[in-house]
């Protein structure tokens, strides 16, 4: 396989200026993360989506740090040369900066990834500095923020009117001066986003924010369909059916099991006669 050069933050500024999409995919054990980096993706994000997709939670409000800290080890020790981001989980970046840092430390030293992700705006750009003082580099996240379905009042699109718009590109650019090196615009409305990724000179990335943004990011199991039937988002694109594959694998399992196809004889070990022999103190003696 071709060499690649190690991904970092400003080989990804540079790729805005140049034109080039980001793609960043999520993903949170150490298969996915080395398929993700050998099908050549720029950048994996840990998400506190793993909330719902991994552990089963209806929302991301469950995520721990442990939780996050467990998962992006995994990730970290899967790949060479891509990104690695990781979600600050709920509540875990809001009390005092001194406490958010530890936090932050905490995830970038016992999980191994390389830049944080933390969910807000204009309100959160103190931490965003402080990290960027402490040489941790800060993806901000704008838009429908999970972490905060419980005020929105649902996975609801952002930046339709003209104040909502408004107020995304203050905090947008609330972010970049505190020194974000990238912002994820969920659910966001094309016009918006676009707006926004012109406003910019740190690269946006989308989800479900339409096709002008910097970068596209994507969760594993929402791409793959990596999932127990499930209906697909409005802004998901399926590039497989691994759930399907899984099912159909299992199942055929199962059956083989049941009539006693496998294993079969090329999966069978035998030993000497002697050796099973004395093992049971049978006749020979
Ligand atoms: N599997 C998965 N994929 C995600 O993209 C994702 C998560 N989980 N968990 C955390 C958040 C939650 N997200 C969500 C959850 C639901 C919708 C949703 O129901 N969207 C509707 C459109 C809503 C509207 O029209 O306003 C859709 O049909 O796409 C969107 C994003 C995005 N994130
Ligand atoms: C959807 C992306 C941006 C995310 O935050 C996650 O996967 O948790
Ligand atoms: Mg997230």
């Amino acid at each position: 396989m071709e060499k690649r050069k190690p991904m970092n933050i400003l080989r990804m500024k540079k790729m805005k200026q140049e034109g080039i999409p980001l793609t960043v995919i999520t993903a949170y054990d150490y298969p996915s993360a080395k398929l993700a980096e050998e099908a050549g993706v720029d950048a994996i994000l840990v998400g506190d989506s793993l909330g719902n997709v991994v552990l089963g939670y209806d929302s991301t409000l469950p995520v721990t740090l442990e939780d996050m800290i467990y998962h992006s080890r995994a990730v970290a020790r899967a790949v060479t040369t891509t990104f690695v981001v990781a979600d600050m989980p709920f509540m875990t970046y809001h009390g005092s900066v001194d406490t958010a840092l530890s936090n932050i430390g905490r995830l970038m030293r016992e999980g191994g990834c390389k830049a944080v992700k933390m969910e807000g705006g204009a309100e959160i750009a103190p931490v965003v500095e402080a990290c960027v003082k402490a040489g941790v580099p800060v993806m901000g996240h704008l838009g429908l923020t999970p972490q905060s379905v419980n005020q929105i009042g649902g996975y609801l699109v952002q930046g339709k009117t003209p104040e909502q718009a408004e107020k995304l590109l203050a905090d947008a650019k609330a972010l970049e001066k505190a020194g974000a090196f990238a912002v994820v615009l969920e659910l966001v409305t094309d016009e918006t986003a676009a707006k926004i990724t012109e406003e910019l000179s740190i690269p946006t990335i989308g989800i479900g924010a339409g096709n002008r943004c910097d970068g596209q990011v994507l969760v594993f199991h929402d791409a793959l369909q990596y999932s127990s039937g499930e209906r697909p988002k409005k802004f998901v694109k399926t590039y497989a059916n691994v759930g399907d594959q899984i099912r159909s694998g299992l199942s055929q399992y199962v059956e083989e099991v049941k009539a006693r196809q496998f294993p079969a004889e090329e999966n069978t070990f035998h030993g000497e006669r002697e050796t099973v022999g004395s093992l049971y103190g049978s006749s020979k003696e």
